[in-house]
């Protein structure tokens, strides 16, 4: 665990970057530092790593302050990723990733079938290796900064703005494959950003910081977007909370009907069932059990070929979040959402109307303090569906 206790940073000039700032970074999962420009997070992180010493207070790591060890016994056990990269330009991918294995002594040769391991790992295509960073895409580049800081496996990793210099489709995998390799690997991550959206997606907690290096409210993303401690962090947080924090909701809980799901191959007398079902439209499906599209119940599918509107995006059942299933519904020509499984079959159909008394109980259970919302969130991100 990393604690850092009443830590104020003061620059020669008099700039006062962080101010009395404690927090109790825990192990194996990502703390996210956000706010706004200039609050101090670039000066916490390297805080951590001994790059800026502190005016007062004390960082200990492991229940040891770090001015106890060399700093490069410290820096050894940290990895640390900036934004473009900073990879050496005059170096290939593979020895730009074996840097860290080299200078602890490990042979050419092994370092680099490390750096390949870690190439794959990050999700680069081994034929990058011989290349050099001018070679890559920014969003390659960014993955080469990750592979490198992971090359020597420190238990923490640094990680500062690491995704801010791509495009938001880039970045959104980027984050997806951080998400990924967490899961195997469970570092202690520092992430700092600026884009609360992001701090939301991948953080286990967040800390948001305010101008002047003081702490505004550090707690699970989900907490944060229902109870903000303070009218900066809600203006922080932004518009359209309540959705948001859907996202931590699993799908689980909705209640699906297959009676308005009609199989390819039915008979008149199914149609007539699916078309008496009291939805106004019924669902069509192809052999393999996926969604071909509505037709309105009045009139019934029986007759002949219908018309058929869209289905839309259908939502993987349990594995997707309420925020994805309420999506398919808003956007579904019919106001239903089609719920499907890993394999895109049909395993039932969803209303407008349960997914938002599914809300409610959600909501109302959370309230509870039923304590399943760590689970909800660890599951919607894992599959990918916290947006
Ligand atoms: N070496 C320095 N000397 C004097 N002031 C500094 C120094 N480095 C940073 N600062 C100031 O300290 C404050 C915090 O800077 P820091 O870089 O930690 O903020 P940040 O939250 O990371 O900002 P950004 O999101 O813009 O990167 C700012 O007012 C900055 O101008």
């Amino acid at each position: 665990m990393i604690q850092i206790e009443s830590v104020t940073k003061r620059y020669p000039d008099g700039t006062t970057a962080v101010d009395g700032l404690s927090l109790e970074i825990p192990d194996g999962s990502i703390t996210v530092l956000v706010g706004p420009s200039g609050c101090g997070k670039t000066t916490t992180l390297r805080m951590i790593n001994r790059m800026v010493e502190q005016t007062s207070g004390r960082i200990l790591l492991d229940g040891a302050d770090i001015r106890e060890q060399p700093v490069s016994t410290l820096r050894r056990s940290m990895g640390y990723v900036i934004q473009n990269a900073g990879l050496f330009p005059h170096r290939t991918i593979v020895d730009n990733i074996a840097t860290v294995p080299r200078m602890l002594g490990w042979d050419r040769r092994r370092a680099r079938e490390r750096a390949r391991e870690l190439m794959e790992r990050v999700g680069l295509d081994g034929a990058l290796a011989r290349r050099y960073p001018y070679q890559l895409s920014g969003g390659q580049q960014q993955r080469v900064g990750v592979a490198r800081a992971l090359a020597a496996d420190p238990p923490v990793l640094l990680m500062d703005e690491p995704f801010s210099a791509v495009d938001p489709i880039v970045r959104k995998s980027l984050q997806a494959e951080l998400l990924r390799i967490q899961e195997e690997l469970g570092k202690t991550i520092v992430f700092v950003t600026h884009d609360i959206d992001e701090a939301i997606r991948i953080g286990d907690m967040v800390a948001v910081l305010r101008t002047g290096g003081k702490l505004a409210q550090f707690a699970p993303p989900d907490e944060l977007l229902s109870s903000p401690a303070d009218a900066f962090v809600e203006d922080f947080l932004g518009t359209d909370r309540g959705i948001r924090r859907l996202s931590f909701f699993g799908s689980d809980g909705l209640e699906l009907t297959t009676q308005p799901v009609l199989p390819a191959g039915a008979d008149a007398a199914q149609a007539a069932r699916a078309a008496a079902s009291g939805a106004p439209y019924v669902l069509l499906t192809d052999a393999e059990g996926r969604p071909r599209g509505w037709a309105e119940a009045k009139g019934g599918p029986a007759g002949g070929e219908p018309e058929l509107l869209p289905t839309g995006r259908p939502f993987v059942a349990g594995r997707e979040s309420l925020r994805d299933a309420l999506d398919c519904a808003v956007l579904s020509p019919t106001g239903w959402a089609v719920a499907v499984d890993d394999q895109g079959k049909v395993v039932g159909v969803v209303s407008q109307e349960a997914i938002g008394a599914a809300i409610r109980s959600a909501h109302a259970a959370r309230q509870d303090g039923d304590g399943a919302g760590g689970a909800d969130r660890a599951d919607a991100t894992r599959a990918g569906a916290v947006t």
